[in-house]
């Protein structure tokens, strides 16, 4: 499984401890930054991890700002992505299960290191069950299709 992940100045800190985190455990990982703690504009990040999910260029994708919650909103823009902002392993293992989710959004402000790597394992190795909840997320995108489309 490839992962891509992302970090504002925010998120620096705790993206230094999971991307390690990640290929000790044989993921291959793409880290676009940021590689510093100077201050950067987390919308720029959200959408190069957003379009190379949307793209298949990665598998999943893992965006840390100060809270989550910029990466989460800016990433959910992008059609076919669906990124969550969590801070604990259930919400992380349900929002596979039910939603597919893509894009998993942490908050270096708000979690721990060893919290992170928690909901970060649970999230990568929970199966979506598909089913019912297939034709759900399918909604989501035809959903958006309709309110985009010039005939309605
Ligand atoms: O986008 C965010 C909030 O949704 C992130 O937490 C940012 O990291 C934060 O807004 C950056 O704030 P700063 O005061 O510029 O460090």
């Amino acid at each position: 499984m490839k992962i891509i992940v992302g970090c504002d100045h925010g998120g620096y800190e705790l993206k230094e401890k999971v991307v390690p985190h990640l290929k000790k455990q044989n993921y291959e990982v793409e880290d676009i930054g940021t590689h510093s703690m100077e201050s950067v504009d987390y919308p720029v990040y959200a959408l190069r991890v957003a379009q190379a999910i949307a793209e298949g260029r990665a598998d999943r994708g893992i965006l840390i700002c100060g809270s989550g919650i910029g990466m989460c909103m800016t990433a959910n823009r992008v059609p076919g992505v669906r990124a969550i902002q969590i801070s604990e392993p259930y919400a992380a293992k349900m929002s596979r299960r039910h939603n597919d989710s893509n894009i998993l959004c942490l908050g270096g402000r708000f979690i721990g290191q060893d919290l992170a790597f928690e909901v970060v394992d649970s999230w990568l190795k929970e199966p979506f069950e598909g089913g019912r909840h297939q034709r759900r997320v399918d909604l989501i995108d035809s959903l958006v299709q309709g309110l985009n489309s010039k005939d309605r």
